[in-house]
């Protein structure tokens, strides 16, 4: 089995039913255990500001899938809400991003594996950090430097 870390992401529609859906999307997969589900954090759009906030979650799983196919079932996830892509930055009604994979370094013209961003966005750290057993010292000190560049205010609705 292998234990996986997804980032989910909402700012369209009806945002707590896009999030539950999602999860229950996943849910449905036999090859799926979802073990773990943050709390929902509501906050300001970043990179492409001029959008509304999103409603963000981490969700903690365990798979017999391969990393390869737990993207074609996140992209399936996002087809299933009506996930269309209008430009890369913008608003979307689902976006499923695979955090960690095992402890592994995965890159593929298709998959980068941890994140390649995952260290610079609070909204995908505190969640992950709410669900991860037991982050490393190196992580919580990555983490803790992060939060404090962007001053973070946890506006969390739990
Ligand atoms: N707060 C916040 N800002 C974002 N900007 C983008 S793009 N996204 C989509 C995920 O990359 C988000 C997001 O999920 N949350």
């Amino acid at each position: 089995m292998n234990d996986v870390y997804i980032s989910i992401g909402t700012n369209i529609g009806e945002r707590y039913e896009n999030l539950q859906r999602a999860i229950e999307l996943l849910m449905e997969k036999d090859q799926i255990e979802v073990m773990r589900i943050s709390s929902i954090y509501e906050t300001a759009a970043v990179g492409f500001t001029d959008q509304a906030d999103f409603l963000n979650i981490a969700v903690y799983i365990r798979t017999s899938s391969s990393s390869c196919e737990m993207l074609k079932i996140c992209q399936s996830v996002e087809n299933e809400l009506g996930r269309v892509r209008e430009f890369r930055w913008g608003p979307r009604i689902i976006d499923l991003d695979i955090l960690l994979y095992n402890h592994e370094n995965i890159e593929t013209e298709s998959l980068l594996v941890p994140h390649p961003r995952m260290y610079e966005r609070a909204f995908v750290l505190v969640p992950l950090i709410e669900i991860t057993p037991t982050p490393s010292g190196e992580q919580l000190q990555r983490a803790h430097e992060t939060l404090q560049q962007m001053n973070w205010q946890e506006e969390g609705v739990t």
